[in-house]
């Protein structure tokens, strides 16, 4: 395979607060100077770059970049993979456990030989921090002409939907269960032309004053079980959420493990003068905070309330929930 990948680029023309759109004769350029061969199409709305993603793959591109935010990113993530049918990967126990079915396969890159790019312009931008991409423009198209492939660790969820049916969906950043997930649910709600902290922050700031923390058991691969009130449980592949909240120091991105982050029974007044903390990853002094490394890791409810999840930054459904770690699945230029 060349070097100079055919690269096909997928642009959210409203992430960063209408940023791509505005800025796109810029970066059109730049990927023109850098990329010989090179085409691109914008999205038109929620999951769209998912299925240009997997329509580019199979009609022979080698590269596909998102151009957006963590949510465009996670959509191409998505579509590096066939379709996964969620009926056939993920079923419930007796005890309403979430559980993979025996023999179900990994992730299906459509091209092995393939990888996947970004160009950062979102609002929040947590997973570029993860990878150090975080210089300008002209830095990014300078990464995705390089030749740098760092093959990461995907995440899969199976859960249960909105309407109660069973989901999965891959992640590559930060997927949790708890009050991130409400956090979730109001930050997509609100406007987010104030920036990415900002929004995030108001957008909190509304979860808190109605969010009740989840009562759940926890089993980390199939060894240890937990259980108990939290304010939230975070599965981190990357060290960022939230716009630049640093919940998970030294996670690492191919190490075949998520960082768990336990958020014990935190009272508001507690999280109220932890947020600051968690910007500068100071929180895990907190004794109510704990964290732990697994591959696999099941969630369910012990009192039936519900309880949200968060993947990579949108809030498609809840418990119960299995995650798991696929090692080195996707290739990633950087
Ligand atoms: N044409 C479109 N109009 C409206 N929404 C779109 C369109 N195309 C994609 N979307 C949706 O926009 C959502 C947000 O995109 P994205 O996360 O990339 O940007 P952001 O919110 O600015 O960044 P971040 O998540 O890093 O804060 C995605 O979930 C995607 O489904």
């Amino acid at each position: 395979m060349s070097l100079n990948y055919r690269t096909f680029v997928i642009a959210n023309p409203k992430a960063g607060a209408g940023a791509v759109e505005r800025e796109w004769d810029l970066l059109e350029r730049l990927l023109r100077a850098r990329l010989p061969e090179f085409d691109y199409a914008f999205t038109e709305g929620p999951e769209h770059a998912t299925f240009l993603a997997r329509e580019a793959l199979r009609s022979g591109w080698e590269m596909v970049v998102a151009v957006g935010g963590d949510g465009t990113l996670n959509e191409v993530v998505n579509g590096y993979f066939e379709k996964p049918d969620a009926q056939a990967r993920f079923k419930i126990d007796p005890d309403g456990w979430m559980t993979r079915v025996r023999d179900a396969a990994g992730p299906v890159a459509i091209n092995p030989d393939a990888v996947v790019g970004m160009l950062p312009l979102g609002t929040g931008g947590d997973f570029r921090r993860s990878i150090g991409l975080m210089g300008g423009h002209r830095e990014s198209v300078e990464h995705l002409s390089g030749q740098h492939i760092r093959n990461v660790d995907i995440g899969e969820v199976g859960y249960l939907d909105a309407s109660g049916k069973l989901a999965s969906r891959y992640f590559i950043n930060i997927a949790s269960v708890g009050f991130s997930g409400e956090v979730d649910r109001a930050v997509n709600k609100a406007w987010k032309g104030l920036g990415g902290r900002t929004s995030y922050m108001i957008a909190t700031a509304r979860a808190f004053a109605s969010y009740n923390n989840i009562n759940v058991e926890i089993r980390l691969d199939d060894t240890t079980e937990l259980s108990g009130r939290m304010n939230n449980v975070v599965i981190a592949n990357g060290e960022f959420f939230g716009g630049g909240m640093w919940i998970a120091p030294g996670a690492e991105l191919d190490d075949g493990q998520f960082q768990v982050v336990f958020m014990g029974d935190l009272s508001r007044r507690e999280i109220a003068a932890l947020v600051f903390d968690i910007y500068q990853g100071k929180h895990l002094q907190n004794k109510k905070i704990f964290r732990r490394r697994a591959s696999r890791i099941s969630v369910r409810s012990t009192d039936g309330a519900h309880a949200m999840l968060d993947i990579d930054g949108e809030a498609p459904g809840g418990l119960p929930a299995l995650w798991i770690n696929h090692h080195s699945a996707l290739p990633l230029k950087s």
